[in-house]
């Protein structure tokens, strides 16, 4: 049994952690952190985990008792794993972080986007972008593992093909990105409002967000040089669900674009390619681990359509969480992620 702990147990992230243990046949978890319920039990906090958690209650972060598990969960804002993580390796413990706190190699790029300076730059050399369609091999091996935020799985996963296989123009890509309100977190918000959200939909953070330095980066890596990207995110009347439509022009159109796509993910076993002609929905994979992908080329043009969704709280951040952990505890893959998305 691999013994867990989770910092930030009661955000949706931290919630939906423990919902995805609950079905793990070799995890346990035996410390979930909260400093505002602490004492609280967990299954009276969320009625859900009621018969799953019993016994399991709220404390407050104690690096004693987090160091004395095998792995440790941060479902935090940013900068609380930058503060916590370097004792708990120094203790033996792997970390996997939900936060941006590790997730761009660049510690001066991180402070410009993240409004802080970055708090533990002594530990980026090891941290480990945890994507494990790209880095199955580090993960493997690694001590601290940064989840991939939710925007940036979905836009990397669409755009990886086309890239490794320099099939794009790199100089103009171009990510038009939806998201559900739960993507805003937990914390009490008027723009997260019911009656703001709801029966409305907006663009925001036009000029920049923080996951445009976070996709930029991967891009850069599976194309082996600089990409130009626009990347535009918009808040939608869902609660769950990331829908990215992207837009890339192809340099050579002989290619079949729906085998490449076929290829690249055949062994991957969250990442679906639908049939040629597809459009996936955001509910087909609410509460499930997956990547729906579809490739479309309009009217034979130059231009390609990708259509990539995750649920946001799932491939988007716990469960490729727990894949994670799965992956570097040798475990399979599949551990605790079996669920199929939700109709309707
Ligand atoms: N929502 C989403 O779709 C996604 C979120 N993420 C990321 O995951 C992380 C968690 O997000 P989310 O689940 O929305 O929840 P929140 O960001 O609202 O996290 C709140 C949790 O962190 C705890 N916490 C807050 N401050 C501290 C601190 N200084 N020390 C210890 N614990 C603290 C809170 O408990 P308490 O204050 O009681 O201690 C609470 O349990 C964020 O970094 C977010 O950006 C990543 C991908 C997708
Ligand atoms: C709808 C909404 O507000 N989404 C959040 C991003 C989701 C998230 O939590 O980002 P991380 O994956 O980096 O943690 C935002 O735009 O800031």
């Amino acid at each position: 049994m691999v013994k867990v702990g989770i910092v930030g147990g009661t955000g949706y992230t931290g919630v939906e952690l423990l919902r995805l243990l609950a079905q793990h046949p070799q995890a346990e978890v035996v410390v979930i952190t909260s400093r505002s319920e602490a004492g609280l039990a967990v299954a009276d906090m969320y009625p859900n985990l009621r018969g799953h958690y019993d016994g399991l209650a709220f404390s407050v972060p104690d690096i004693k008792t987090l160091g004395a598990c095998d792995v440790v969960f941060f479902a935090t804002p940013h900068g609380v794993a930058h503060a916590l993580a370097g004792e708990l390796l120094a203790a033996g413990t792997k970390v996997i972080d939900l936060s941006a706190d590790f997730r761009l190699q660049d510690a001066e790029e991180w402070a410009k986007w993240y409004g802080q300076p970055h708090g533990a730059p002594e530990l980026l050399d090891e941290a480990v972008y945890g994507l494990p369609e790209v880095n199955r091999e580090q993960i493997k091996k690694a001590r601290l593992i940064a989840v991939p935020g939710c925007y940036p799985t979905a836009t990397q996963l669409g755009f990886l093909p086309l890239l490794e296989a320099g099939l794009a123009d790199t100089s103009r890509l171009i990510a038009d990105c939806k998201s559900g309100v739960s993507g805003a977190g937990r914390g009490a918000a008027v723009g997260s409002l019911y009656s703001e959200t709801s029966e409305s939909m907006k663009a925001y953070a036009v000029k920049g967000h923080r996951h445009l330095p976070e996709i930029r980066q991967g891009l850069r890596r599976a194309a082996g040089k600089d990409v130009g990207l626009t990347f535009v995110p918009h808040l939608t009347p869902m609660i769950r669900g990331i829908h990215s439509t992207l837009y890339a022009t192809v340099v050579d159109r002989s290619v079949d674009l729906q085998a490449l796509f076929e290829k690249r993910y055949a062994n991957e076993p969250f990442v679906d390619v639908m049939p040629a002609g597809s459009h996936p929905e955001t509910r087909s994979v609410r509460g499930a681990n997956v990547c729906r992908i579809a490739v479309h080329r309009p009217q034979d043009g130059d231009l390609v359509v990708v259509l990539s969704v995750i649920d946001n709280l799932v491939k988007g951040a716990s469960g490729q969480a727990v894949q994670n952990m799965n992956i570097l505890f040798g475990l399979d893959e599949r551990f605790g992620l079996s669920h199929a998305g939700m109709l309707p």
